[in-house]
């Protein structure tokens, strides 16, 4: 309401008057927040016979409504963790922050519709439980386990999550974190209605290998010095100096953390689902697994419509076609279908994708060729 204004409202049947209106501040001194001492403040007037319902149940409804608003309206933010030594100070600075406008949602996100709905419907179930995980006597939190291939859209799935539940979003990078107690600490410090993100998991930490047994480490050490990710994640433990352990993370995840207020997501991502221990994504910690594959015929219909508002197209038949052999991640059509000045149409930005999903096409047939050539050879050798 502006100044001085006035409005009427009506609740099961009974009308109520509203006003606005503000005392002036009290002293004239300089202030160095202007407008600091002035109080606004409402004026609610109704009928004398209206007085109970007034009292006890419209305030109730006003108020809750209020914060109904002023949850839809709030900037929702975006928090990364800042290394420990920058805790200290005049300003607690455990988590840093910026407004979280991530364009994402379950609209565009190019993805099976049944599987997109079965989601949906799982958040709204989780947002609206708090009373049925009270009952149950369970934490008010739900893990996601995101896995799939680089860029089949796992960050704009998190995006989209966030955006439907209006939550904020705490990205974790566990590698900067220097123990246990240091992660504690700071998921002690999220608020409710978040998403806890902890992005590529099997390449943030040794997490994977803490409960294999010391033989086994031993022997896999060689084999680790030749694997592209092990050696990564190494060079990751090594570098940062993090001691955070898979018991740790697990720990937190089930224990303290839990018992200090809900409505909490936890997402782990992951390009490599079969490295990851079974701890840590067994059902009831990790609650859904959802994989986010390749590029079907289907989702390119929604990167269609976003990319170049098309609904159908001659092209779209032998596009249909092709999708059932090539395998292109969603970033990679998207890359085909984005115009890249004014003069490329509709009909250059598909004849594009034509040509990547031919070439994808074809360097599948050649790889299939090869593994069957190996398995060949393999034969041979067995029986020689
Ligand atoms: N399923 C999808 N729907 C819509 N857009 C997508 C999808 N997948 C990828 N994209 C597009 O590709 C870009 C990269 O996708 P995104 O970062 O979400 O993938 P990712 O799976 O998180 O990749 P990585 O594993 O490399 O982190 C996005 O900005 C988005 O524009």
């Amino acid at each position: 309401m502006e100044d001085y204004e006035e409005v009427t409202d009506v609740f099961n049947g009974v009308k109520v008057w509203w006003a606005s209106g503000k005392i002036p501040p009290q002293s004239q001194s300089i202030s160095w927040f202007p407008g600091s001492e002035e109080k606004r403040y409402y004026k609610l007037t109704f009928h004398k016979h209206d007085r109970e319902i007034i009292t006890k149940s419209y305030v109730e409804h006003v108020l809750k409504k209020g914060k109904e608003i002023a949850v839809k309206n709030r900037q929702r933010m975006l928090y990364t963790n800042n290394p420990s030594k920058d805790w200290h100070g005049w300003k607690p600075t455990k988590w840093g922050n910026i407004v979280f406008e991530h364009p994402s949602t379950f609209d565009t996100l190019a993805l099976d519709t049944a599987k997109k709905e079965e989601i949906k419907k799982d958040l709204i179930k989780f947002s609206k439980g708090k009373d049925y995980y009270a009952k149950i006597g369970k934490a008010w939190k739900r893990g996601y386990l995101l896995y799939g291939p680089p860029g089949t859209g796992k960050s704009s799935m998190i995006a989209a999550m966030a955006n439907l539940l209006d939550y904020d979003v705490y990205d974790l990078e566990l590698t900067t974190i220097k123990d246990n107690s240091e992660l504690r600490m700071l998921l002690i410090e999220t608020k409710g209605k978040s998403i806890i993100v902890i992005e590529d998991i099997d390449c943030s930490l040794d997490l994977t290998g803490q409960r294999k047994k010391r033989k086994e480490k031993d022997d896999d050490e060689a084999d680790k010095e030749k694997d592209p990710i092990s050696k990564k994640k190494k060079e990751a433990e090594e570098e940062s100096g993090s001691k955070v352990t898979l018991s740790g993370l697990l720990n937190v995840i089930d224990g303290i953390w839990s018992a200090c207020g809900g409505e909490r997501i936890i997402i782990f991502t992951t390009n490599y689902v079969d490295k990851l221990d079974p701890a840590l994504i067994r059902r009831g910690r990790m609650d859904k697994h959802i994989e986010m594959s390749y590029c079907c015929f289907e989702a390119f219909k929604v990167l269609a419509r976003n990319y170049l508002d098309i609904e159908s197209h001659e092209l779209f038949g032998k596009i249909e076609e092709l999708f059932v052999e090539a395998k292109m991640s969603p970033a990679d059509v998207a890359d085909s279908l984005m115009p890249k000045s004014d003069e490329q149409d509709e009909e250059t930005c598909l004849k594009r994708l034509v040509e990547a999903l031919e070439a994808s096409k074809e360097e599948a047939r050649k790889k299939s060729e090869e593994e069957a050539l190996l398995k060949t050879k393999d034969g041979v050798v067995t029986e020689g």
